[in-house]
């Protein structure tokens, strides 16, 4: 152990690997917060299987009538507690059935084989925060098993076409409360420690998702987090925050065959990724030191202080949690065609949508999709991605109907949605703080401004002008008519020849650069003709089209390319 303090005692920027490695191999190891050289080697293959606890965002705790409301609560301690979450004596268990729900939704996602007879056991131990001395859980008989997660290279990003993760188990249990450490003062100037019990969490329900140690790289665990947290929030059982704790994530690492160490307390995806690749690096370093033998000989747990993992406890000390099964609680047991009702109310899943918005008619790239369909935690957004997709879609469908109905000759752009919505419209609600369910802007009414635009009726300067006064007005149903005669934003299609030349005439003497101008008529640099076109656009803030303004300076200057 004391030579581990010498490698790793002075922090990141110094981890260096033992004298023993040879330069400019295992010294890649190296990992410095300034510049990541993180690198796996395929000689120390990385083994990680993942164990993620998710907070249920039900109305009731799992087993008592007590408002579930860990976050709101933070002020107002022990604010959210019935007599059976503080373990007073003579209180029973009683099932809250949308935990149930919600535990369904989650399995059928990940399809996992629901256990259509699972049962709750006691994980003992005693700590301030666990009145009960128990926590309730699903020990020897899961809620549901053999799921899997399919990462792929297209929409995760991952190295490899395709990788699946199989998931073990997922399992219901209690959330324990929350101690509060304080060191005060006391009246003869000791120092008094103290340890506050919060118990507004305590009995809040929890699913623990198991996955298989099958994670190899840190893409795979990256994308599988958010992927993860993004399809929690898409069913809406929980909001998936890693900051305030609604989403724990454990880490399981070995190497080549040695014991897994589990990393615990990690309050961030950068934590994850950061104690993964010093975990790595540490075992790396171990085992090309020789002492394997002895420091991974067993599997132990350990913490993350942002810097480095620290030993929290060994095999040697693990604890023995005498799992019994609940005697207050019977055997959950569901209807063998549960699955097909649960079939009918589970929405469409992310994937699904993706894969339809990336393929005809709609066309989207991945990252305008991702815009649609990654669910944020909804606090402080202007809209949900859920509105925001039903928005979309019901634009687009609207705009391709007015478009198909006036038998429109000029080929339909399915991009001008995606563009107008998700650039313009969405940077208006951020910037007018105006929420899409506020916004009197109809789905209707989009399509019509688009089908001007397609049509060419409005330039796309003038487009932003009208969209943006249509929305800070929060107009219902504007006439958009009459706002582009009002403000004179209709394109100026026949434009009299002599005011155009005369109008190239001011730009070029205002320019006034005969060199550009030269390189212009020679062919050597072209580009300086897109140039003047530009200064065009500005002065008649787009109302006339490039191509006149192009063709009128080629006939000033005569150039014959
Ligand atoms: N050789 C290994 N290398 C890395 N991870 C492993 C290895 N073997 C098992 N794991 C992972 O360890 C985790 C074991 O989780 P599980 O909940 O079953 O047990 P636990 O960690 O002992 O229990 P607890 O829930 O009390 O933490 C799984 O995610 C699994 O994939
Ligand atoms: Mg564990
Ligand atoms: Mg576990």
């Amino acid at each position: 152990m004391l030579r581990f303090q010498r490698f790793y005692a002075s922090g990141w920027s110094k981890t260096a690997i033992s004298a023993k490695t040879s330069a400019n191999t295992y010294n890649d190891l190296i990992v410095t917060k300034s510049h990541n050289k993180f690198k796996l080697f395929p000689k120390y293959k990385l083994k990680c299987g993942l164990e993620i606890h998710t907070q249920l965002n039900t109305d009731k705790k799992l087993f008592s009538l007590s408002t579930n409301d860990p976050f709101q609560s933070i002020n107002k301690p022990n604010n959210h507690v019935s007599y059976f979450d503080s373990a007073l004596p003579g209180t029973q268990p009683v099932l809250n059935t949308q935990v149930i729900l919600y535990a369904l939704k989650l399995a059928y996602a990940l399809k996992s084989d629901i256990n259509h007879e699972s049962t709750f056991d006691r994980k003992h131990y005693f700590y301030g925060d666990q009145p009960l001395g128990y926590q309730i859980t699903q020990h020897y008989s899961p809620f549901a098993k053999n799921g899997c997660m399919v990462l792929r290279r297209t929409i995760d990003g991952i190295n490899e076409e395709e990788h699946k993760i199989n998931i073990i188990q997922l399992q219901i249990e209690q959330d324990t409360g929350k101690s509060n450490y304080l060191e005060q003062q006391s009246y003869n100037d000791d120092i008094q420690s103290l340890s506050l019990i919060d118990l507004n969490r305590s009995n809040v329900p929890l699913i623990e998702m198991v996955t298989a140690p099958e994670f190899t790289d840190l893409k795979q665990i990256r994308s599988f987090i958010k992927k993860y947290q993004n399809l929690i929030r898409h069913l809406k059982i929980s909001t998936g925050d890693l900051e305030t704790g609604a989403m724990r994530v454990d880490v399981n690492i070995s190497i080549n065959n040695y014991p897994r160490i589990e990393l615990k307390n990690l309050p961030n995806t950068s934590s994850i990724i950061n104690a993964i690749q010093y975990e790595y690096s540490r075992q790396v370093n171990i085992i090309e030191n020789g002492d394997a033998f002895t420091e991974l000989a067993s599997s132990e747990t350990r913490g993350w202080n942002g810097m480095q993992t620290v030993k929290l406890r060994s095999k040697e000390t693990i604890i023995d949690y005498r799992y019994l099964p609940d005697s207050e609680l019977p055997v959950l047991r569901l209807d063998p065609l549960i699955m097909d009702d649960l079939s009918k109310i589970i929405p469409e899943l992310p994937d699904e949508i993706l894969e339809k918005l990336m393929n005809e008619p709609y066309n989207l790239a991945l990252k305008d999709a991702k815009i649609l369909t990654t669910n944020s935690n909804g606090h402080d957004e202007m809209y949900t991605h859920e509105q925001l997709l039903t928005y979309y879609l019901a634009t687009f469908d609207k705009y391709r109907e007015m478009l198909l109905q006036k038998n429109n000759k000029k080929k339909v752009d399915y991009k001008l949605p995606t563009n107008w919505i998700l650039h313009d419209f969405l940077g208006n609600l951020n910037k007018l703080q105006l929420k899409l369910e506020d916004c009197n802007f109809t789905s209707t009414k989009f399509a019509e401004f688009l089908t001007l635009i397609h049509n060419e009726s409005l330039s796309k300067k003038s487009g932003k002008l009208l969209l943006f006064y249509c929305m800070e007005n929060n107009l219902k149903d504007p006439n958009f008519q009459k706002l582009i005669k009002d403000f004179d934003l209709s394109p100026i299609s026949e434009i009299d020849e002599a005011e155009l030349d005369s109008l190239c005439k001011t730009i070029l003497s205002e320019v006034d650069d005969a060199e550009l101008v030269k390189n212009i008529v020679s062919g050597k640099r072209k580009n300086g003709l897109k140039f003047l076109v530009g200064q065009g656009m500005r002065l008649s803030q787009g109302r006339i089209k490039p191509q006149l303004f192009e063709n009128t300076f080629k006939r000033i200057l005569n150039v014959k390319w």
